[in-house]
């Protein structure tokens, strides 16, 4: 059957993004090498960070097979999950770290590496965008080193929600700034649903995804980047029930609610702005 009118090439986007993203590197690489060499390095990591005890060497990650991984029937493409992507010992370590970052002084003075809860929703949030301490280097080179990441559009942005085991994130999508793929890493005992649904009625059936703690990985991209929107439940029950559109594990499973740290982990086109 002739593909409709106005279907999404998938692989054109990718192959666009991807040529659009390597085209900036090497303008800005250009750009840097006009520059006086005291402005060439990285931005500097700010000071007041907690100390990293967590070990300096590479994650030990599991292989991942595109195909295997894959949890959506609806778009074999878009959506890959895998439990326990990062090591018990490096969540462990990675969570008291996180626990130590500082806050930020007013909730609306953003700050590299600084804890500041939004306004709108009370949820806590972090940012580091261009330069990365040691244990989101870690990160970093792990999901290059799975695939997940091409190392022409590296991770350069990291967004860390701390949630209550009530708190959720309205439906919304990742949007342009960001290079269509995002991978979301999930600490702490708990469980979520994260959902997906169209942004057009009817255009895809809705989703869920549950997303286990213990650095549980979830990819996604092509139309569930594109044209869903994806969102966690806010809720005062002890758990949520899995419904039959869940992907990864069978109708009426349940997903009992905690405190839940989740590392939101992208290439943003324009990023370093915050430093
Ligand atoms: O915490 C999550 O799993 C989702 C976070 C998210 O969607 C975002 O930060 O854009
Ligand atoms: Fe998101």
């Amino acid at each position: 059957m002739a593909p409709a009118q106005d279907a999404v090439d998938y692989r054109k986007l990718y192959f666009d993004e991807k040529r659009k993203a390597r085209h900036r590197n090497q303008e800005s690489i250009a750009g840097n090498n006009s520059l006086p060499s005291s402005q060439q390095e990285e931005p500097p990591i700010p000071r007041e960070l907690p100390e990293w005890n967590g070990g300096s060497s590479a994650l030990k990650v599991p292989e991942l097979n595109r195909l295997r991984d894959c949890v959506s029937n609806q778009d074999p493409g878009s959506i890959f999950y895998k439990e326990s992507f990062l090591p018990s010992h490096f969540c462990n370590d990675l969570w008291q770290w996180l626990e130590k970052l500082p806050v930020a002084a007013t909730a609306k003075s953003q700050k590299h590496g600084h804890w500041h809860n939004l306004h709108h929703s009370k949820r806590k949030v972090a940012v580091f965008d261009g330069s990365f301490p040691r244990p989101i280097q870690l990160i970093a080179q792990a999901l290059i080193e799975a695939g997940i990441f091409d190392e022409s559009v590296p991770p350069n942005h990291i967004l860390i929600n701390h949630y209550t085991p009530s708190q959720g994130i309205m439906p919304h999508t990742d949007g342009p700034a960001y290079f269509s793929r995002t991978t979301t890493l999930s600490l702490g005992n708990g469980q979520v649903l994260l959902h997906f649904e169209p942004r057009q009625k009817g255009a895809f059936s809705q989703r869920q995804l549950l997303l286990h703690g213990g650095g549980s990985l979830v990819v996604f991209e092509g139309d569930a980047y594109s044209h869903c929107m994806h969102s966690i439940r806010e809720t005062d029950e002890e758990y949520e029930t899995a419904e039959s559109t869940c992907c990864n594990v069978p109708a009426g499973t349940k997903a009992y609610r905690q405190e839940r740290i989740s590392l939101t982990v992208r290439h943003r086109f324009d990023s370093g702005l915050m430093n």
